[in-house]
C-alpha cells in the first residue's frame, strides 16, 4: 500500500483516500483538558530522575513514592533530568526524519512481513486486519538483545546505538524505583523480566499533515504490550490519554520523556499499575513524530503476577494467567490494535 507520507506529499491534496476514513462516532475531539498544563487540577506527574539516581536517601524515597503514585494514578508521567543528552535526543529525531525522507523504494526494503522481523517499515498498524487505515507510517527496529539498524541514512546506526544505551540505563533506574514502589526488592523487575536480555523495540511514528484530520486517526485507543514505553516527540500535539474515564491531551515539556506503563507491568504488579489507554490524533498543519522505546521482558520470560503481591488466602488472588512474552507478542500478528484486547484474554478475575 502507498505510504501516508507519499499521499500527503501529493500536490494540492484536499481530501484523503476513502480507505483512511473512520466513522465519526468515536471522535477524538471529546477531550477534557490538557494534562500537561502544570498547576492545573489534573496535571500529569513530572518526575526528577536525578534525585532517584543521585539524591540523598530521603530524596530517593520521595521519588520512589512519586513514581508509585504516578504509576497507580496515571500510568503516564514525564521524566526530567533523566541523563539522556539533549543533543542525542535531537540527533535521533533528525535522523528519523531523514529516514522517512528516503525514496519509497529504499524504505520498502524493510516492508513489514512478520511481527518479530528485526526491521519493519510500514503504514497504519496491521493493514491486513483493518477496515480503515491509520494516518501513520512507522519504522520499527529490534534494538535489544541484538542490535539492528537500517543501513540508510548512514548516521542512523551510530546515533541509535548510543540512544539505546542511554535509554536502557535510565530504564534500569526507573525499574529499580518502580520495584521499590511496589514494596519489592530494587532488583525485582530487573530479574523477573531478565532485563539483560530484554526485548526492546524502537518505533518511530510519522503522522504527516492530514487535509481532513477529523475523518482520520493516527492511532486508535490502545495500551502498549511491553513493560514500559519511553516516548520522545517533536513537540507537536496529538497524544491523548485516558485518565479517570476522560481523555486528556499530553504535550511534553522540552527535553523530557513521556513514560507509560505497559501490559507486562500490569501483569507483574498484579493489576496495581494498570497499562493506560492512549491514542494519537492527527492535524492538518504540521508533521508529528513520536519515537517510542518499548522495553519488554526477554523473549523467553514467562510473565505472571509477582508472587510477593499475590496471596490466595486473602483478597489478593492472581489477576492474570502467566504467558511467555514472545507468545504475547505473536498474538499481535493476527490482531487489530484495539483497547486492551490482548491483555483481556489473560485476566482471571473480572
Ligand atoms: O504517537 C504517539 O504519541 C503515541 C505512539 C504510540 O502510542 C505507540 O507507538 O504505541
Ligand atoms: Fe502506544
Amino acid at each position: 500500500m502507498a505510504s501516508v507520507k507519499s499521499i500527503a506529499d501529493s500536490p494540492n491534496l484536499t481530501s484523503i483516500p476513502s480507505s483512511f476514513i473512520f466513522a465519526t462516532d468515536d471522535s477524538f475531539d471529546d477531550v477534557a483538558a490538557d494534562a500537561s498544563l502544570q498547576g492545573a487540577e489534573d496535571s500529569i506527574p513530572i518526575i526528577d530522575l536525578s534525585l532517584l539516581i543521585n539524591g540523598t536517601p530521603q530524596q530517593r524515597a520521595k521519588v520512589v513514592n512519586e513514581l508509585g503514585k504516578a504509576c497507580e494514578d496515571w500510568g503516564f508521567f514525564m521524566v526530567v533530568n533523566h541523563g539522556v543528552e539533549e543533543k542525542l535526543m535531537k540527533d535521533l529525531m533528525e535522523i528519523c526524519v531523514e529516514f522517512f525522507e528516503l525514496k519509497e523504494e529504499e524504505k520498502r526494503e524493510y516492508e513489514t512481513k512478520h511481527v518479530l522481523d528485526p526491521i519493519r517499515y510500514g503504514t497504519s498498524f496491521n493493514p491486513k486486519m483493518e477496515k480503515a487505515f491509520f494516518w501513520r507510517d512507522y519504522l520499527k527496529i529490534m534494538v535489544h538483545p541484538k542490535f539492528h539498524a537500517p543501513t540508510k541514512p548512514t548516521r542512523f546506526r551510530g546515533i541509535l546505538e548510543e540512544y539505546c544505551t542511554s535509554v536502557r540505563e535510565m530504564t534500569r533506574e526507573l525499574l529499580r524505583g518502580i520495584s521499590e514502589s511496589l514494596g519489592l526488592e530494587g532488583c525485582f523487575l530487573e530479574k523477573a523480566t531478565d532485563l539483560e536480555s530484554s526485548l526492546i523495540l524502537f518505533a518511530a511514528n510519522l503522522y504527516p499533515p492530514c487535509p481532513q484530520p477529523e475523518l482520520a486517526r493516527g492511532l486508535p485507543s490502545h495500551s502498549d504490550l511491553c513493560l514500559l514505553t519511553i516516548l520522545l516527540t517533536n513537540q507537536i500535539a496529538g497524544l491523548q490519554i485516558l485518565h479517570h474515564d476522560k481523555w486528556f491531551n499530553v504535550n511534553p515539556i522540552p527535553n523530557s520523556f513521556i513514560i507509560n506503563v505497559g501490559d507486562q507491568l500490569e501483569i507483574l504488579s498484579n493489576g496495581k499499575y494498570e497499562s493506560v489507554l492512549h491514542r494519537a490524533k492527527v492535524n492538518d498543519k504540521a508533521t508529528r513524530i513520536s519515537i517510542g522505546m518499548a522495553v519488554g521482558p526477554s523473549h523467553e520470560t514467562v510473565v505472571g503476577p509477582a508472587p510477593q503481591l499475590v496471596n490466595e488466602d486473602t483478597n489478593n488472588p492472581p489477576m492474570f494467567k502467566s504467558i511467555k512474552y514472545k507468545d504475547y507478542m505473536e498474538i499481535m500478528q493476527s490482531s487489530q490494535l484495539q483497547e486492551k484486547s490482548i491483555l483481556d484474554r489473560f485476566r482471571l478475575h473480572l
